[in-house]
């Protein structure tokens, strides 16, 4: 397995990296940023928590606005950031921002022209962990989080493997995707027209479900453009009761989709993931 290192930033005393990498999963080059704390140099592991950005997003703009990296020294965890897409010029893609390149939603489609790359669900899951734990000095323990598109990616993954994920938390996530406009338009390409087949990606449907449970952490900002018709926060606390989950739902008067909002409370994301990662 080849790793390319594309960058390397000394930061709270720690290292933020890129890399390229090629995916098998994928069928393509992918790039992925990694924070390492002061407490990963000579070797010891430390547990990580995996970062799902949101529709339009790379590998960097959680790593450059979030400012998560001096929280993460002082808790001695890695953040591991992959792209939001499979990319490349033989990639598929749409001129949309909300469909290909920039927004694989975090699912395995099964629709052409999408199939032959589009595959976010085990590359994260799978690909991307065992690169990142046999590369780096990072534990098998992790947390997962992510912003929108993102969170709803990173609390589908952590429901449906409640094994792979000490705890999971979300900014603003899809919460219902099979009832938002971002949703049905990725869904449908991504799945086909079978709704049946969308279940298995929706949170709220997940959530109401669920038999093992991972502590979960949700901020949403109360002046949010997207809240009311893209992020309908209120299936996913409907689900919560429904089930007796334990979410922990949190609304922020004035604060909007940015990472203005994300970098406000990041550092409470990363303590409440510290706690069940054993730092
Ligand atoms: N371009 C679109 C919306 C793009 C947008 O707001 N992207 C968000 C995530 S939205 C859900 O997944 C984001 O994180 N952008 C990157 C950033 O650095 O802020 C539009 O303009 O409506």
């Amino acid at each position: 397995m080849t790793i390319e290192n594309l960058s390397s930033n000394k930061s709270f005393g720690g290292w933020h990296k890129q890399y390229r990498h090629r995916s098998e999963v994928l069928n393509c080059d992918m790039r992925f940023a990694i924070y390492l704390p002061p407490q990963a140099a000579g070797g010891q592991k430390v547990p990580a928590l995996y970062w799902l950005s949101g529709l339009t997003c790379t590998d960097e703009n959680f790593m450059q606005k979030a400012g998560a990296q001096q929280m993460a020294a002082q808790l001695g965890m890695a953040l591991v950031a992959p792209d939001t897409s499979p990319r490349g010029e033989t990639v598929a893609d749409d001129e949309a921002y909300d469909l290909g390149q920039g927004a694989g939603f975090y699912v395995n489609a099964t629709q052409a022209p999408w199939n032959r790359h589009y595959r976010m669900y085990d590359y994260v899951l799978d690909e991307l962990p065992h690169l990142v734990e046999s590369v780096f000095p990072v534990a098998t323990v992790r947390s997962i989080a992510g912003h929108s598109m993102g969170g709803h990616g990173a609390l589908v993954l952590a429901l449906r493997n409640p094994q792979r994920y000490r705890s999971v938390s979300a900014f603003s996530p899809i919460a219902n995707p099979v009832n938002c406009p971002w949703g049905k338009k990725a869904f449908a390409a991504y799945l086909g027209e079978d709704t049946a087949e969308w279940a298995q990606y929706d949170t709220s449907l997940l959530m109401r479900d669920a038999d093992d449970r991972v502590p979960a952490l949700v901020d949403q900002g109360e002046a949010d453009n997207f809240l009311v018709e893209q992020l309908k926060p209120e299936a996913l606390e409907a689900a919560a009761a429904a089930s007796d989950y334990p979410l922990q739902l949190r609304r922020h008067e004035g604060y909007d989709h940015s990472y203005y909002f994300i970098a406000s409370f990041i550092g409470e994301h990363l303590r409440f993931h510290a706690k069940y990662l054993g730092l």
